[in-house]
């Protein structure tokens, strides 16, 4: 039987002021680096140790990964940093507030750009400072690759091929992995080991720093999951 560990990053600044953050690349909140430490406590309590580490190219789960690893003085490890784990990019909707957003276009229309996987929220334009293709970071992305907006399906699409190419290397080879990332780059990936329907995924939330434990069979198919406390 193979473990692997999946967290959300602690709540980040964005979270905590109700902004769609999407690929901005904001800060844990005080509460976030809390939550990760916390999130460390659990970990080592339960004796959890890792031979590998995946996140996304977001400092909100690279710090999240960064603290549990050194408090359980795993530091040294490989991490492998992708934008294919980044958040789902929400457009033109990022840095927006929430509240606000929902006031302006309806709190139907607001649910929908939230949790519908075939919505798609509005595009960024390419002189938008938010366009990936105008970060650095971004620099080896084909132009196809470089989102002007995301749905959940779009980023099922992204997250999966580094599932398969990457990760199950690792965890196939017995290598103990954790993977820190988003609120809806793990949805996309639950979906896929949980063989959830578009509409169980609309109703999965997954909550800031909480370790996620998902037991595989030797062929990755999921035998159970669980929270750690
Ligand atoms: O703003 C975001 O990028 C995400 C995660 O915080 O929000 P939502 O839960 O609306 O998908």
């Amino acid at each position: 039987m193979k473990k692997i560990v999946l967290i959300r990053h602690g709540q980040s600044i964005y979270n905590q002021e109700n902004r769609f953050t999407g690929w901005t690349d904001v800060d844990l909140s005080e509460k976030g680096y809390q939550e990760a430490k916390k999130a460390a406590e659990i970990l080592k309590k339960h004796d959890y140790n890792f031979d590998i580490a995946f996140t996304s190219l977001l400092k909100r789960a690279i710090k999240t990964l960064h603290i549990i690893l050194e408090d359980l003085d795993h530091l040294w490890i490989p991490e492998y940093k992708t934008w294919h784990l980044n958040e789902r990019f929400y457009g033109a909707l990022q840095g927006l507030n929430k509240a606000e957003t929902a006031e302006k276009y309806g709190a139907e229309q607001v649910y929908k750009w939230r949790r519908d996987p075939d919505e798609e929220p509005p595009q960024v334009t390419k002189d938008d400072e938010r366009y990936p293709g105008n970060d650095s970071r971004y620099h080896n992305l084909s132009p196809e690759q470089l989102p002007l907006s995301e749905n959940l399906t779009d980023t099922i699409a992204r997250v999966l091929p580094f599932w398969n190419e990457s990760i199950v290397p690792a965890i196939s080879k017995n290598e103990k992995v954790i993977i820190s990332a988003h609120g809806n780059s793990l949805r996309a990936l639950i979906k896929y080991l949980d063989h959830l329907s578009n509409e169980e995924v609309t109703a999965l939330e997954i909550p800031t720093g909480s370790p996620l434990v998902y037991e595989l069979d030797d062929d990755l198919k999921k035998i159970r999951h669980y929270y750690l406390e």
